[in-house]
């Protein structure tokens, strides 16, 4: 079967041997062996649907971070659609090359009370032979049925947590950027733009970076293996490890975990992407574990 689901979630097998696990709670992808596993998962991460997943690829909408725009005032770090259970959207494809399901999230009575635009997400994950594909499909639902219609804005990130060794690992290419480095001790240290003169930015200290318009192409190599990661109408990347500084204050990272991940995260998230009444917004990511992740 290239399609397995649970109540909780479901499990893509693609006929060359690759695997990919989704959870309906944050449609969040926790699993991916292209053929060893490529994501990290904190082993002390919650997956029961209480508290968004410490690991995998949680998705960012409708704010990165706290909230910034007036119509997020209500919403906590990183937003809802993380910490809500997605629906069941069924296979769309499977054959030789490639498996894909699709996952949904329309407002449900606790994201109305807290946020009262009208949208459907559309979450689309494809497992190929050696890569992963997700996608978000923002849909703007007003002027439609009783809804006047009306544009809104919003924030979307994947938050994916790359497996690799982070004494080790460098990103690339990000030089000449700006970026906002928010482990800045002051407001307005984190709100100065720098400029990234690394070819390739390390995570060997705390690390929070936010750069702005990238190139949505980028490696991440260490000694013995890479990955590469394209993004498509996400024009920001975010690089994150919070090292023992921040991580020994989680408490659903395992001790040690900052050891074994960067996160690598294609958003839009410095100001904010807008959509039309009945238009529909995507942003995509590619996770390469094949060719592409050249050594
Ligand atoms: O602990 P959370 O809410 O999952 O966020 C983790 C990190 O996510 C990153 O994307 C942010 O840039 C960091 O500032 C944040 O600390």
């Amino acid at each position: 079967m290239p399609v397995q689901t649970s109540e909780s979630k479901v499990t893509l097998q693609h006929p060359k041997g690759a695997t990919a696990e989704v959870l309906l709670y944050g449609a969040t992808v926790i699993s991916w062996k292209s053929p060893d596993e490529r994501l990290f998962l904190s082993s002390k991460a919650i997956l029961d649907g209480s508290k968004a997943v410490r690991g995998g690829i949680p998705v960012v909408f409708p704010c990165f971070g706290p909230p910034s725009h007036p119509d997020h005032t209500r919403l906590s770090q990183h937003g809802f659609a993380r910490s809500t259970l997605w629906s069941w959207g069924g296979v769309t494809e499977d054959n030789e090359k490639v498996v894909v399901v699709k996952l949904a999230l329309e407002p449900t009575e606790a994201i109305r009370a807290v946020y009262d635009k009208p949208f459907k997400l559309t979450y689309v994950v494809s497992l190929f032979e050696s890569d992963l594909k997700t996608e978000l499909h923002v849909e703007n639902t007003s002027g439609s049925s009783l809804q006047a219609p009306e544009p809104f804005e919003f924030q979307a990130l994947f938050h994916t947590y790359i497996r690799a060794p982070s004494k080790d690992a460098l990103v690339s290419p990000l030089t000449s950027l700006s970026y906002f480095d928010k482990t800045e001790a002051t407001e307005e240290g984190r709100a100065t733009a720098k400029t990234e003169t690394r070819s390739g930015v390390d995570v060997t200290k705390f690390t929070d970076s936010v750069y702005e318009n990238a190139p949505g192409s980028y490696d991440v190599k260490w000694p013995g293996g890479a990955l590469h990661i394209s993004a498509k109408g996400l024009k920001d990347v975010v690089v994150w490890n919070p090292q023992a500084e921040g991580g020994s204050t989680m408490g659903d990272m395992e001790a040690g975990g900052w050891d074994h991940f960067v996160c690598v995260e294609p958003g839009t998230v410095r100001g904010f992407a807008k959509v039309a009444p009945g238009e529909t917004w995507v942003g995509e990511q590619t996770l390469s574990a094949g060719s592409k992740a050249a050594l």
